[in-house]
């Protein structure tokens, strides 16, 4: 279906001062699970509610309480799983990691580190150009999300919020594969996108829904070859871990401060030290965190509250079944139905919300102009006042008979605009709107034969200055347009004035 004809982007390359380098990245995308309960418990995951309103017993870490998985967090991991063309695993477990931390009550965060429910997958991350680069998934594990310590509202005491301690959050593992801070992005980008398709999470990376831990080394050229065809991780660099990314932006920036910390560290013959490190936007900088060496020992072991968690193959089935078209399957059928460009293509099928609306739009019409339409007049003017599509005040069908006026020869382009800002403004219906307000193209050749006549006869010099220069009828057609409101059919009056002045 999908035609995978992308090059390779080239990998971003930084010149030091004894060589030039290479950037290899790997990125640990949290995604909060889109649910209405939380992993292990049946507290409300709703966003903004009061401190501690949503905290069951044993989110609070009670002495007793047993967690019980909630089934339609798994079947959004396997659903994101199936989306990302990965393996599913019908056997997982959950392992207890353990670390001291006032957020996080229980003493331990439940998570899937020997057995995670889904295995191998693919991203494709288009750069545009024709370029593109499959970022390898390594696997995604169900964990859960930790509380909130909040230390700014009192100056002597420190609070804790409990309502997202036992979110359902999916930790999906990248492979090395990301060669840039632009591929980053766009890959961050992509996984987004994928998810909000697949509706397994809402993607607003401003709430934190959606959070990246961003993995940095650098190399010199020749030896991410060497590691792809070994996968031996010691032909690269040491990394460094950013945790907690939020923004696109800020992602890139962190990465390249990051690389070129390290190049200059290589440089100077010091030595990359495995740490986690903290991105400081203020500055643009990264901080040491803490070092591999006074890094956690989390104490990993399975679960002994859980058993391991065993699925059936046909619900897999079944969950697969009930896929929905995915964005590189959408703009790939949009581009050889309706004769789209790539570009477009992408543009349109950015948000399932703005596919579906173009679709409406499209259907049985001419593609690419409505394309046209949505992306350049619809979308321009939707963004000019802030409005998304679901409020458009111009809905698809109003739209589509919109074009069909236009292809009709009923309307010019230039008056279908004047129609759409009246159908905005208004919400009349755009044929009812060009009847009433006699906006009709004249396509009646006697009508426009009459104006061309009286416009020859009333300039006789220009009639004798297009006929020696036929480029100067343009200024006939002008006077024909201006006359005539601009209703008049292009086509015809040019027809009509070349016949006149016998051009
Ligand atoms: N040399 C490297 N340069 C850049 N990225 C790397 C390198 N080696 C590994 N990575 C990436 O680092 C990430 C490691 O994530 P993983 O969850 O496996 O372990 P972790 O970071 O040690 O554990 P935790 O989940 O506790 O943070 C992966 O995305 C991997 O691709
Ligand atoms: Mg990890
Ligand atoms: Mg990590």
């Amino acid at each position: 279906m999908l035609d995978l004809t992308y090059e390779a982007p080239t990998p971003k390359v930084i010149a030091g001062a004894t060589s030039d380098w290479e950037l290899v990245i790997g990125l640990e995308v949290h995604a909060q699970v889109a649910t209405k309960a939380k992993l292990f418990s049946g507290a409300s995951t709703l966003f903004g509610a009061e401190p501690n309103s949503n905290v069951a017993f044993v989110d609070a870490g009670m002495p007793g309480m047993l967690p019980v998985i909630n089934e339609g967090c798994v079947a959004q991991a396997v659903k994101t799983g199936l989306g990302l063309n990965a393996q599913i695993n019908l056997v997982s477990a959950f392992d207890r990691k353990n670390y001291f931390y006032p957020d996080l009550p229980q003493g331990y965060q439940i998570s899937q580190l020997y057995h995670p429910i889904v295995g191998e997958g693919e991203v494709l991350v288009e750069m545009g150009n024709g370029q593109a680069r499959n970022v390898r998934i390594e696997r995604i594990h169900l964990e859960q999300d930790a509380g909130k310590s909040i230390h700014d509202m009192d100056p002597h005491m420190s609070f804790v919020d409990l309502n997202r301690t036992g979110v359902a959050l999916m930790e999906i593992v990248s492979r090395p594969d990301i060669r840039g801070p632009e591929e980053a992005a766009a890959y961050v980008l992509k996984l987004r996108q994928i998810l909000r398709y697949l509706g397994t999470c809402d993607g607003n990376m401003q709430n934190g829904n959606l959070r990246a831990d961003v993995n940095v080394s650098v190399c010199r050229p020749g030896d991410y070859e060497k590691y792809q065809a070994t996968q031996d991780f010691s032909h690269l660099g040491t990394r460094c871990e950013i945790k907690n990314m939020n923004s696109m932006r800020f992602i890139q920036m962190a990465i390249d401060y990051e690389a070129r910390r390290q190049i200059a560290l290589i440089e100077d013959g010091k030595e990359v030290v495995q740490e986690t490190r903290l991105y400081d936007p203020d500055k643009n900088e990264t901080r040491s965190m803490r070092s591999k060496e006074e890094a956690h020992d989390y104490r990993y072991f399975p679960d002994p509250d859980l058993l391991p968690l065993e699925i059936e193959q046909a619900w897999v089935d079944d969950i697969k079944a009930s896929l929905p078209e995915l964005p590189d399957q959408k703009k790939a059928r949009f581009i050889s139905d309706f004769g789209l460009s790539d570009y477009d293509a992408s543009v349109l099928t950015a948000e399932v919300v703005n596919a579906a609306y173009f679709e409406k739009v499209a259907e049985g019409r001419d593609g690419k102009l409505a394309a046209n339409w949505v992306i350049n007049e619809l979308f321009g003017r939707l963004k000019k006042e802030d409005h998304s599509i679901e409020d458009s005040p111009v809905s698809a069908a109003q739209l589509g008979e919109l074009i069909g006026l236009i292809k009709a020869g009923d309307i010019s382009g230039k008056i279908a605009k004047d129609v759409f800002e009246i159908c905005y403004t208004s919400g009349r219906n755009p044929a009812e709107i060009v009847e009433t307000e006699g906006m009709k193209q004249v396509t009646d050749t006697g009508a426009i034969e009459a104006a061309v006549d009286e416009i020859i006869a009333a300039n006789p010099a220009q009639v004798e200055k297009a006929q020696a220069n036929p480029k100067l009828v343009g200024w006939f057609v002008g006077q024909v347009m201006k006359a005539t409101g601009g209703k008049a059919n292009p086509a015809a009056v040019n027809e009509i004035i070349a016949a006149k002045l016998g051009l």
